[in-house]
């Protein structure tokens, strides 16, 4: 399984500036949101950003809250560093968040 190359602190920057609502972790290892929205709305988000991880082979840790989908995602395979992948599924699960309703 080839590792995914870490991004540079600037190519993290670079794009975390096209992804409004999301930052870092505190270590820098990890791109994170949290979303608002209705509980029920919320677990089918859930489910609808499950099967766009399984499409790209990428997953993120989602937690489900009363009203809200914490979503954190990192490369295991790059020793739990920020890659390229991570950024691209951040961008896959901001362009459905508006469809659900998701803040
Ligand atoms: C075998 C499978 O392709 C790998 O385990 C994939 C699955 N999903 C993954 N998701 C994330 N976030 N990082 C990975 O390194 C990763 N690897």
């Amino acid at each position: 399984m080839p590792t995914a190359d870490p991004l540079s602190h600037k190519e993290i920057e670079d794009r975390l500036a096209e992804l409004p609502g999301w930052q870092l972790s505190e270590d820098e290892t990890s791109l994170e949101r949290t979303y608002h929205l209705a509980h029920l709305p919320a677990a089918v988000f859930v489910v609808h950003i499950a099967r766009i991880q399984d499409e790209l082979n990428h997953h993120s840790d989602l937690t489900l809250g009363y009203n809200t989908v914490t979503v954190s995602i990192t490369t295991h395979s790059a020793g739990g560093r920020l890659t390229a992948k991570d950024f691209d599924l951040a961008r896959r699960i901001a362009e459905i968040a508006p469809g659900h309703g998701a803040q």
